[in-house]
């Protein structure tokens, strides 16, 4: 069991080659120097540079010919764009206080309560606050872990509802899966009302990620107007505020009658938020919870789900590594137990984890590449860095990796997949969408053939 463990981890973590997370960081300061790159034209500098393909993508051309610290303009931001584990580590670690902020996004300012979450928040007291509650209480291994049983019921019932079916749509599933555990772990027991806060979910995230004009050029006010965004971004936020007003308002009744918001013995994040804010010496506003919620959804069900997405793409036209790691279910089967100009940085993860001078054959999806070796997932190897590094680093790892080991074990364990319509392996097309996590363009669509009908045990 723990080779298929830490092979479903290694096979999870390695899909981060693929996977694009352009780190958005600010520097405090605005350095004198100026780092190379290419031409730029008036008004709009380096946009057009970036059309035609995936940011990541281009971004990764571009520095191949100016560097892996290269300037680029775009509208009135200028941006350093960071491509090698070198330049990362420097701003990541060494001079990681420089470059703590995040930069100012419309969208994020008013979805987010002005920034009141922890994802969006300037680097300040506040922010120090919101991050420890994250750490030591909704997202601690403690936490993590009271929230198992949510965990393998929903994975428990996906997978019982992949054996009725011939064919499935892998990326739609894995999201609805990801989301429902989110659901209950936040909320506890999950009303219709509750529900509808997935869809609203989503139609943020599209705000969220991507250039907008609005923060392109910042002090060009009336753009924000005539594009609409504003607006539509005040409607969403008002949406999302009466749904999270309301589900607050419902557990904070509760409490007061003594009745459980969650099915089992274990709090749900939202009753430790309301826990924290009676109890303790803290100034945590209802904005803030409601905001914490938001980053809770958006940080933390997509990404997951896209990992074992790749993954599982990336093992279907693999035979090699996916018999690998389903060797181990024979043995288990036997017997065993169940501002006007400011300044932007882009760190390049995609480009980072694909630096041939790190990486052997960088492309390849190999995950014995991290079997026999020390690299660390936590921020410490800048040449791997898929939940970021230094002090903005992903608080939410214990949690992510807990959801993508289970579902994936359970996934490769119960089933055998094939392609449908007899497609050859090699040729199912890799392409991403633009976005956050870079998830497929194209959903996996994928045969389950059940590896044992009459096995009924879960892996947990
Ligand atoms: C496999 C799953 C996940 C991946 C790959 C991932 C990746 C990341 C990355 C790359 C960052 C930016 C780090 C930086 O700027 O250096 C980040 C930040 C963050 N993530 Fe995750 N994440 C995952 C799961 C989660 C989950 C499950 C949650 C919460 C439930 C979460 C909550 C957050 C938050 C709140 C931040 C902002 C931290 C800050 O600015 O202080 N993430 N994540």
């Amino acid at each position: 069991m723990e080779y298929l463990q830490q092979f479903s981890i290694f096979s999870a973590l390695v899909t981060f080659l693929l996977f694009i997370f352009l780190l958005q960081r600010k520097p405090k300061t605005s350095s004198r120097k100026s780092a190379p790159g290419p031409w730029k034209l008036p008004i709009i500098g380096n946009m057009h540079q970036l059309l035609g393909s995936l940011p990541h993508h281009r971004l990764k051309d571009l520095s191949d010919k100016y560097g892996s610290v290269m300037n680029l303009q775009l509208g009135q931001v200028s941006n350093i764009v960071i491509s090698s584990p070198e330049a990362a580590k420097q701003v990541m670690k060494t001079h990681d206080i420089i470059f703590v902020q995040r930069p100012f996004l419309l969208a994020a300012n008013i979805i987010m309560y002005n920034s009141k979450d922890i994802v969006f928040a300037p680097y300040g007291d506040s922010w120090r606050q919101m991050r420890k509650i994250c750490t030591l209480e909704l997202l601690s291994t403690k936490r993590v872990r009271s929230f198992r049983a949510i965990r393998e019921e929903e994975t428990s019932n996906f997978i019982r509802s992949i054996s009725s079916l011939s064919e499935v749509n892998i990326s739609k599933i894995l999201l609805s899966l990801s989301n429902a555990i989110t659901l209950r772990s936040a909320f506890g027991k999950v009303s219709e009302r509750q529900e509808a806060f997935l869809p609203l979910v989503q139609k943020i995230a599209l705000m969220l990620e991507g250039f907008s004009i609005a923060d392109i050029f910042p002090s060009v006010k009336f753009l924000h107007g005539i594009t609409g965004m504003r607006s539509k971004l005040q409607k969403l936020h008002q949406e999302a505020d009466i749904m999270l007003e309301n589900i607050i308002n419902e557990h904070r009744e509760n409490k007061r009658l003594g009745r459980r918001n969650s099915e089992g013995k274990e709090d749900d994040l939202v009753d430790v938020l309301l826990n924290l804010q009676d109890h303790d010496n803290l100034e945590l506003t209802t904005e803030n919870m409601k905001a914490v919620m938001l980053d809770m959804f958006l940080g933390g069900t997509e990404s997951s789900s896209t990992v074992i997405e790749w993954a599982m793409s990336e093992m279907v036209k693999d035979s090699r590594v996916m018999e690998k790691a389903q060797e181990e279910r024979q043995w288990r089967s036997m017997g065993m137990k169940s501002q006007s100009t400011p300044r932007s940085l882009y760190i390049n993860a995609w480009a980072i984890g694909r630096d041939s001078r790190h990486w052997t054959e960088a492309e390849k999806f190999c995950p014995e590449r991290f079997q026999n070796n020390s690299i660390d997932i936590k921020g410490n190897d800048f040449q791997f860095i898929p939940f970021g590094a230094g002090r903005r680093m992903c608080p939410g790892i214990a949690y992510g990796m807990a959801v993508v080991e289970l579902v994936l074990a359970n996934l490769l364990f119960h089933f055998d997949w094939k392609l449908p319509n007899g497609l050859e392996p090699h040729l199912l097309d890799m392409s991403e969408s633009f976005g956050v996590s870079a998830r497929r363009k194209n959903e996996l669509n994928l045969i389950p053939i059940p590896y044992n009908p009459s096995h009924s045990q879960e892996i947990s």
